[in-house]
């Protein structure tokens, strides 16, 4: 999906939320574990209860790989559900990988052509070589971490070197680099005001912004300092969203939890 194709669904559907499928089996519906595979069975539930609401989903792998084999086949079901279903729909696998180049290589082989993602989370500490090997899938879309949303992003990400801060310096530099024009950023909706920045030095990118509900990062904040002339932004919330209720109705709950994210998106359109 290219990003004039994701900013149409975005104007379609007024709304530029990412629902979040970080889902934890002490967390859903326990009538759900009796299902031969409880993960996909809440996945499917909130997709198709939300999917109207929403421009794109993101798995976060933490929560398939916890449960080896079994949670790579939730995942792997998850992504063709999406796919078969809702070609629309924006899908990032929230991985936060990055290795030297041929390792980074093959995560994006595992990403991009095994699962079919349209995009990837990638940590840029390793730089411009564990990066390039994404961005050499020009279909596909790179989701560099720029300025994160917990409160350890004070520790690295916003300190000063060479009379710059480090997130700068990675979108800066990253922006340099092979197909770097094709690059999405990760910002904490937790750290909005620095929106006003990074919007400097990047107007055009497509931001993840992940801190909304659970985090208490504020939308209206990510909009009045993140959004531009295309949108911009993909908000996300995963567990304000997927766990509003954890009875028989969770799937109804998320569905009225996305609504209202959508309603309060949609003012900002
Ligand atoms: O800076 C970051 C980068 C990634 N995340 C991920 O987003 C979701 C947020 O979940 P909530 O339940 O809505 O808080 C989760 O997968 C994080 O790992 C982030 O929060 N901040």
């Amino acid at each position: 999906m290219t990003t004039s194709q994701l900013t149409e669904q975005i104007r379609l559907k007024k709304s530029f939320l990412c629902v979040g499928l970080d889902v934890d089996l002490e967390k859903i519906p326990q009538h759900l574990l009796k299902e031969e595979d409880p993960v996909f069975a809440f996945n499917k539930a909130i997709i198709d209860a939300t999917h109207h609401l929403a421009v794109a989903y993101k798995p976060n792998l933490a929560f398939y790989e916890a449960h080896g084999i079994k949670g790579w086949k939730a995942l792997e079901k998850t992504i063709n559900y999406l796919n078969e279903n809702h070609p629309d729909i924006f899908t990032i696998a929230d991985a936060k990988r990055g290795d030297i180049g041929n390792t980074s290589g093959m995560y994006a082989k595992a990403f991009f052509e095994d699962l079919q993602f349209d995009s990837v989370t990638v940590a840029p500490y390793m730089g411009k070589d564990s990066v390039e090997p994404f961005l050499a899938y020009e279909d596909k879309h790179t989701i560099l971490l720029a300025l994160t949303s917990n409160a350890g992003a004070y520790d690295f990400q916003t300190q000063t070197i060479n009379g710059e801060e480090l997130y700068k310096e990675v979108i800066k530099t990253s922006k340099k680099w092979n197909n770097g024009q094709n690059l999405m950023y990760v910002v904490g909706a937790t750290k909005a005001e620095f929106l006003k920045d990074i919007r400097k030095i990047i107007p055009e990118s497509f931001l993840l912004v992940p801190g909304v509900g659970a985090q208490g990062g504020s939308l209206e904040e990510v909009c009045k300092f993140g959004m531009n002339r295309n949108v911009g932004l993909l908000v996300n919330a995963s567990r304000a969203i997927i766990y509003a209720s954890e009875g028989m109705d969770f799937a109804e709950a998320a569905a009225a939890e996305a609504e209202k994210l959508q309603q309060e998106m949609a003012t900002f359109l």
